[in-house]
Order: structure tokens, then sequence, then C-alpha cells
């Protein structure tokens, strides 16, 4: 009824089933102390601990015993005509689960496995009974446990998902903070984390580099055609300026009309190949808002190889974007 040698679970659940035994009938009671070793408990007592070889069963005469499971299990308590630790007349020895310490004195049977085979063979049927029942209960309880895991297991997941949810939230949120909201590109923030993590892995093979990326007379697209089709302007060179990046280049929009494409590249050649890229890809759009209005950009591009960071190769670039300007726009200059 409350074997504590391999089904501790049964300490939680037992007194939950008001189906199953909760004490000896009368005549299990008397065949089984016919055969037991009686002695006096006083509280505070420890008949055995967790771990121990278990060698027999107790039967309740009177007075009550607290079985111990931990694992976070609740206690049992067990009171008069109730039993435990019967695994171990059923099977032979085994390690006990729970530690049991006597609550309130009494008075216990002591029912060993030499004993409980001879009894078998006295009183079949009374024992034969007692075992089914026993059986009956130590199933139950498995039930029961299984499923209780069965739900805790559910929680669990339930509170898994939550978190996978959380973080992915969180990772959209990061990307928010780092992008632009018109275009999608990243924004400052986005372009200073990026050097950040760049700075701590040297290339290897290529070279990074700088264009810096601005819409010629921008103000006037603007002026002529309104500004939401100076926003879809905005957005159709952030797309350019996207299909110009490979995996580990970032592209991003600084702010109005300029925009910047960190990259790797081969060499000089290289990176001319890029930036006339692009100028001719911008060059080439036909934007239905803008009417009449074409869109070009101007390019100034640098290699990022001298120690002064970002802002010196804004400014070598900067330069350099400013005489493809005075060129007249629709142009690429590389910093010298
Ligand atoms: N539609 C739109 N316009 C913007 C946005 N941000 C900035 N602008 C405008 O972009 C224009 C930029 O003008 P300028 O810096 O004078 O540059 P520009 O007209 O391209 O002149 P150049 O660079 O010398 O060719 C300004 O009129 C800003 O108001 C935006 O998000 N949407």
């Amino acid at each position: 009824m409350a074997d504590i040698d391999t089904y501790p679970s049964r300490a939680t659940l037992a007194s939950q089933d008001a189906r199953l035994p909760s004490a000896l009938t009368e005549d299990e009671k008397q065949v089984l102390a016919s055969t037991a070793i009686s002695r006096a408990v006083l509280p505070g007592q420890e008949l055995f601990q967790r771990g121990d070889n278990a060698q027999s069963m107790y039967l309740i005469d009177t007075g009550e015993v607290r079985l111990s499971f931990e694992d976070g299990l609740a206690d049992k308590l067990l009171g008069p005509g109730q039993y435990f630790g019967e695994l171990s007349v059923f099977i032979g020895h085994h390690q006990r689960f729970a530690r049991a310490v006597v609550e309130t004195a009494g008075v216990l049977y002591e029912i060993t496995q030499d004993g409980f085979e001879k009894l078998l063979e006295r009183e079949p049927a009374v024992v034969a009974r007692f075992m089914q029942r026993s059986f009956a209960y130590l199933v139950a309880g498995e039930h029961q446990l299984v499923q209780s895991l069965r739900r805790r297991n559910e929680d669990l997941m339930q509170t898994l998902d939550t978190l996978r949810q959380t973080r992915s939230e969180l990772s959209v949120a990061q990307q928010l903070v780092r992008s632009d909201d018109l275009t999608g590109l990243s924004n400052r923030r986005g372009l200073y984390r990026y050097l950040d993590e760049i700075s701590r892995h040297p290339l290897v093979g290529h070279k990074l580099a700088l264009l810096l990326i601005d819409i010629d007379h921008f103000k006037r697209i603007n002026d002529l055609s309104g500004h939401l089709a100076g926003d879809s302007a905005l957005r159709a060179v952030a797309e350019e300026v996207r299909r110009q990046a490979n995996a580990m280049d970032l592209p991003c929009r600084l702010g109005g009309d300029e925009f910047a494409l960190v990259l790797r590249v081969a060499d000089e050649g290289d990176l001319a190949n890029r930036a006339l890229g692009l100028i001719a890809s911008v060059r080439a759009l036909r934007l239905p808002s803008l009417r009449e209005h074409r869109v070009s950009v101007s390019v100034g591009g640098a290699f990022c190889v001298d120690p002064g960071g970002w802002s010196s190769w804004y400014s070598r670039a900067d330069a350099a974007l400013y005489e493809a300007k005075r060129k007249g726009g629709d142009h690429w200059r590389l910093a010298s």
C-alpha cells in the first residue's frame, strides 16, 4: 500500500484516490501479523534511510510513521492498519527510496521475506488477495504519476514556447531599433554596431571599403514631384544599394538622401565596378511617380585602411563624393 522501495510517487497520490485501499482487511492483518516480529517504537526513531537495502515490510499496529521521499514529493504519514515497504517481500532485496521515521510512539510488525514466503505457502488465498490489491494500488499510482508528469511536461513546453516567442520579439525589436523606417536599411546605430563587430574579426584576402552615396538634386525631386514621390525615390535607390551588397556587406541610410555601403572588395578595380554598377542601376530606374524626372547618384569611395576609424574613412569618402558632385553628379570618385 505504501511501498517506498520502488514507488515513491504514491506518497503524493495515495491520499488522492479514495478507491485505493488505505489499510489491511482484518484477516490480512491477522495473517501478516502471525509471522511478524513486533516491536515498540518511539517518536524520531529512524526505521530506515533512502538507499538502505530493503529486507522487510512493516505493518503499523499502533502509532504513526512518516515516509519522506524527497525529490519534491510530499511526505506520507501512515497510521494503524497501514503498511509500507511491501515490495521488499514481493520482489526481494533492493534499495529503499524513502526514509521512514516514527512520528508517534506505537507498535510495528516487521515481516521478513522468509516469513512472507512461509505465509504464501500457508495462506495462499489471503496473501494472493493482499498482493493483488497492492499491485493494483502500485499500478494506479504509477498511472497517476505518468499523467502528472505529462501535465508538467506540457507546462514546461508552453513556458519554452513563450520564451522562444519573447526571444524572437526581442530580436525583431532590436532589428527595428537598428534599421531605417523608410527604407529598411541599417541606420547609423546599426552601422556603428556593424563597425564594432567587424573590428573584432580581421579580414583575410579582402579589403574593407566605404562607398558614400548621395542622390543628385534630390531637393528638386521633392519640389517638383512632391514629398511622397521623393520617398519612393529614396526607397528605390535604397533597393539598388542593397542589391550591390554581398552577404557580409552593410548597406545603410545615413539620413536624408545620403546612403553608405561598407563592403569587402578584392582591389581598386573591384571597388570601381561596384560603384559604377550602382550608378548605372540607379540611372536605369524609371519611377512613374517622378514624371519626367530621372534619378541619379554620386558616389565617393575610400578604403578603410587608416587607423582613424569611421570618422576618418567618412571624411575621405565625403571629400571624394564632393568631387563627384562637382563633376556634375552621376559620377564616382575614389579618395586619394
Ligand atoms: N521625401 C523626402 N525628403 C527628404 C527626406 N529626408 C530629407 N529629405 C529632403 O532631402 C533634401 C536633401 O537636399 P540637399 O541636401 O540640399 O541635397 P540635394 O538637393 O540632393 O543637393 P545635392 O546633394 O547637392 O545634389 C532636402 O530637401 C530634405 O528636405 C525624406 O525622408 N523624404
